[in-house]
């Protein structure tokens, strides 16, 4: 995936200013106004000054893409700035399609995310079918950085969506089992930062989110798309939460959201007992959007995808923010409170004896 240093220095950002200076073609209005509210807020943050008034079009235009990144910090700000400034250098390439890293810039593993920007979707694919999506640590962080390069993007929405006949079988279970015995509550709790910072990721998107369920979802991607905007599923996905059985509880917020969405026996059947849902029932539950026959998914979804995407950026925006913005607050809070409790869990020998039967039972086959 692109990836540029994790952190743009002063000097970085002096570089892409001067960079931007010289592009011999226009990038177009709506990647100035990014430009300009993403330079205003490294350089003086959140939006501070009064809303132009309505008719005052320009000036208005630039304080709305200001004040749509809220309290994005100073420095990924910056670091937004440079990277969509270095999209646009001539030496990028001029497909939409985000290039691989650099040899000297790859992270290991870097291969099992993929992201590409095509027809105004970014799209976030798990690209690991060997082991059926599993996510690594290393995926997690990739996945946090490509969120906050889409959320300043030029697409419209974003999607994730899984290659092989698995959409994830979500957190990858030797995340915990390669690690000594001393150093076990650190790795507990280092999980449990990189956990609450991924799920924040997500509740901060500020972007249509759309699921494109294409296989079997199991644990985290099943939890997470109580935060998405539209969850399409094939007739041969199932959404499965294991935890109970894996000596877990739940997160993505889906302690909180999944009682909303699907009330609370509904939701306590899948997240305390591990009922598994074919696709039909998670969309008579209110989880998923619409199921979609296998054998015209793809070609269905995207062409349904394609068209939302070129609906006014900002308009789907700003529905989505007045959708999800009174919920903000609650949802950073239960993400918090569910991070806590798993790094408990996952030191109690419920979640080792668990993991160990994953490993045994992997060895035996
Ligand atoms: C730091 C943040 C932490 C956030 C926490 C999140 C909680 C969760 O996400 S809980 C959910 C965890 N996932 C699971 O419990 C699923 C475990 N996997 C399975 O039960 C099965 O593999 C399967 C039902 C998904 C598929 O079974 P199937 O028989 O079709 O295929 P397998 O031969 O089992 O799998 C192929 C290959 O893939 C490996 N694999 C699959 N899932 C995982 C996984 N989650 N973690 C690690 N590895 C996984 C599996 O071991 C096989 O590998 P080998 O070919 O090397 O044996």
């Amino acid at each position: 995936m692109s990836r540029t240093a994790m952190r743009a220095s002063e000097k970085d950002f002096e570089n892409a200013r001067n960079q931007l200076k010289l592009l011999t073609k226009d990038p177009g209005n709506e990647v100035k106004l990014k430009l300009y509210a993403l330079y205003k807020q490294a350089t003086e943050g959140p939006c501070n000054t009064p809303k132009p008034s309505m008719l005052d079009f320009i000036n208005k235009a630039k304080w709305d893409a200001w004040n749509a990144l809220g309290s994005l910090p100073k420095e990924t700000a910056r670091q937004n700035y440079v990277d969509l400034v270095s999209s646009l250098s001539p030496s990028s390439e001029s497909s939409s399609q985000v290039k691989p890293a650099a040899a000297n810039e790859k992270q290991p593993g870097s291969e099992n995310i993929i992201v590409t920007s095509q027809d105004g979707i970014t799209k976030i694919m798990f690209n690991r079918p060997s082991k059926k999506n599993a996510i690594t640590t290393s995926m997690y962080k990739e996945i946090i950085h490509a969120l906050k390069a889409a959320s300043t993007d030029n697409s419209a929405i974003t999607v994730f969506t899984g290659n092989g006949d698995y959409y994830s079988s979500g957190n990858d279970l030797t995340n915990f089992t390669d690690v000594s015995p001393n150093s076990i509550e650190e790795t507990a709790k280092n999980a449990s930062i990189l956990l609450r910072e991924f799920v924040d990721a997500f509740i901060d998107f500020p972007k249509p989110l759309v699921a494109v369920i294409n296989g079997p979802a199991v644990g985290i991607v099943v939890t997470l798309l109580g935060l998405f905007d539209a969850v399409y599923a094939s007739d041969k996905a199932t959404f499965h939460t294991p935890f109970s059985e894996l000596g877990q509880s739940p997160e993505g917020c889906a302690s909180y959201t999944f009682p909303k969405i699907m009330g609370p026996a509904k939701a306590a059947e899948m997240l305390i007992f591990g009922k598994k849902l074919t696709a039909g029932e998670a969309c008579a539950q209110g989880l998923v959007t619409e199921v979609f026959p296998e054998s015209t998914f793809q070609k269905e979804v995207w062409t349904r995808l394609k068209t939302y995407a070129k609906l006014p950026t900002n308009s789907l925006r700003i529905s989505k923010e007045l959708i999800r913005s009174n919920e903000k607050e609650k949802l950073h809070a239960v993400n918090a409170e569910e991070c806590t409790v798993l790094q408990g869990r996952w030191l109690s020998e419920e979640c080792m004896n668990a993991l160990m039967n994953f490993m045994s039972r992997k060895s035996k086959l």
